[in-house]
């Protein structure tokens, strides 16, 4: 366009060679202006563009299956959702910006040579071609390089965040704990910065051949310049030289600016991967199949010859499995560990997609609905409770459901309502994230207040083995027993005395129920692995639970 410009008014206005070279200058002034403001312009709208792109990624991240968190370390998608997005909001457009004003002027100064040198045509040529094939190569090279960067940044991340998570465990090592974890990030720093440094290295190194490519360019125009002396005049002379000087810095610099702009893009890449490419559960609701609103309004659950696998290339962890729970029945599921009780309650909530077989609940096979409008059916009290940041009404009731008076006796009933009428704020009291400012009782005693709430048929207890004192566990036994008494509970159970007295207990082993019947029928036969568990509790224990179940 300056090109174009100065041409224009220089033939318009009949004006000399040097305020023609003005009139170029303050031309490409104009040109850079207009750029500024198109591309503050353009960056608002990158931002805005860029922020429903982070919206649809975030989205598809959340629908995405548990083997993609299982397989994804956690530093990656924080890598994405951090770096990338940045990256895409803050350097995109001025990359992109740059890259356009080099890459014009560097056309402008050649056309300019070529008009008033036209023997250099040639040359131009030649070199443009190599300009270009040292150009590709590099690139081929960088975007790998970047590629390298960017996943050991992951690294990096991960590892980060697996400290700040696990410092309770690191501090509980002593000083070993943490030297050994300053140890592995300075190694994981150092893996980092020997990508970034190869990256620099691989711009010093085209920047040296661009540099050559220019600076051999101008040394054919000076020679060209000389040999056609008399026919050139020194102020076209003057002008050609002092436009191919900046020929090689420009060059250098179109090359940069692309590279910088392909790394954005890369970064771009995979944040679209992630909004449009990542694998997907099963729709949330299914408009067709959208279960009466009173469903399951009696808990009948049954499992008909399931098995599944947590990824296709990993062996079946539930083994053409089948029970049945009557309605209302307390169900203690028990096992060694690693026997696939807590795959069964995965199953149950759809969280694994099943191998085959199916899930019935009140006659209705889980398969057919949709996965919100299943989970939403089945209250949970998990072993490690999840509590957001926010209140206190919130972690009860995130969808603003019940009423005050339904809260506080939902924590009545919890034993949480005197800690919480205590917390300044009361139900909007503060709840850290991730509850940490709780205790792991409490918080699953919060967790119990919202399986209250909702009221559901079926309740699925993941025993907590260790965490909770024992004045916890047997409240949220009591409730299990007296507030869930119409409700099916599906209690994970590690220790027996907690769950003797249930209606029935399914013995897991190795993925296949091994035993399904009512703890006093299992315990008359001494040689039942539910038998010789109890036997392993230790001889008074075994003999109250004996006692316990009725035998
Ligand atoms: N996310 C996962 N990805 C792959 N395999 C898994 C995953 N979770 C569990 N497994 C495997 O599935 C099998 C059953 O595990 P599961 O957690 O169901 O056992 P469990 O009986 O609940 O054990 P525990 O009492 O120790 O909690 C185990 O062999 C385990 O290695």
């Amino acid at each position: 366009m300056n090109v174009w410009l100065s041409f224009w008014s220089a033939d318009r206005f009949k004006l000399s060679t040097w305020t023609y070279i003005n009139v170029y200058i303050s031309s490409g002034f104009v040109q850079l202006i207009v750029a500024i403001v198109g591309s503050f312009m353009m960056v608002l709208a990158v931002i805005k563009s860029s922020r429903l792109l982070h919206d649809r990624a975030f989205l598809s991240v959340l629908y995405a299956p548990m083997s993609f968190f299982d397989t994804t370390p956690m530093g990656r998608i924080l890598n994405r959702f951090s770096k990338d997005i940045d990256t895409i909001d803050s350097t995109l457009m001025n990359a992109f910006n740059s890259f356009l004003i080099t890459i014009t002027g560097i056309i402008s100064i050649l056309v300019l040579s070529a008009i008033f040198l036209p023997w250099m045509i040639p040359f131009m040529v030649l070199l443009t071609l190599i300009y270009y094939y040292v150009a590709v190569f590099f690139q081929q090279t960088n975007r790998e390089l970047k590629r390298l960067e960017s996943l050991l940044r992951s690294h990096l991340y991960a590892y980060f965040s697996e400290t700040l998570s696990g410092i309770t465990t690191l501090k509980a090592y002593h000083q070993h704990g943490i030297n050994k974890a300053i140890a592995r990030n300075q190694h994981n720093l150092d893996r980092h910065n020997k990508a970034y440094y190869h990256n620099l290295m691989a711009l010093r190194w085209i920047t040296l051949r661009v540099f050559a490519v220019g600076h051999v360019l101008n040394f054919v125009a000076v020679i060209l310049i000389i040999w056609a002396r008399s026919s050139i005049d020194p102020a076209t002379a003057g002008l050609v030289l002092s436009y191919l000087a900046r020929l090689a810095s420009e060059m250098s610099y179109s090359v940069q600016t692309f590279a910088q702009f392909e790394s954005i893009m890369n970064s771009t890449e995979r944040v679209l991967y992630y909004a449009d490419s990542l694998e997907q559960e099963p729709p949330a609701h299914i408009p067709d199949h959208i279960p009466d609103p009173s469903w399951p309004s009696e808990g009948h659950v049954c499992f008909r010859d399931v098995s599944m696998r947590y990824r296709p290339e990993l062996p079946l962890v539930l083994n053409s499995i089948s029970f049945d729970i009557p309605a209302g029945e307390k169900v203690a599921v028990v096992g060694r560990t690693g026997a696939g009780k807590s795959s069964l309650i995965q199953a149950l909530f759809r969280l694994v997609d099943l191998d085959s077989g199916s899930v019935t609940m009140d006659g209705i096979d889980t398969l057919t609905i949709g996965t919100a409008d299943l989970r939403s059916k089945i209250a949970i009290i998990p072993q490690d409770p999840v509590l957001f940041q926010g209140t206190y009404r919130y972690n009860l009731d995130p969808l603003s459901r019940h009423s005050e008076q339904e809260l506080w006796q939902a924590l009545e009933t919890s034993d949480m309502k005197t800690f919480v009428q205590q917390q300044e704020g009361g139900l909007d009291g503060f709840v850290a994230a991730q509850g940490e400012n709780l205790s792991v009782g409490q918080r699953q005693l919060v967790c119990l207040s919202r399986a209250l709430l909702a009221k559901s048929k079926v309740v699925v207890l993941d025993e907590a083995t260790a965490s909770v004192d024992l004045a916890t566990d047997s409240l949220i036994q009591k409730a299990m027993r007296v507030d869930f008494a119409d409700s099916t509970v599906i209690t994970i159970a590690h220790r027996l005395n907690t769950v003797i007295d249930y209606h029935r207990a399914l013995v897991m082993d190795q993925g296949r129920v091994a035993e399904y019947d009512t703890p006093r029928r299992l315990l008359k036969d001494p040689n039942s692995a539910f038998s010789r568990m109890v036997d392993e509790t230790g001889g008074a224990n075994a003999t109250l639970l004996r006692t316990l179940a009725g035998c």
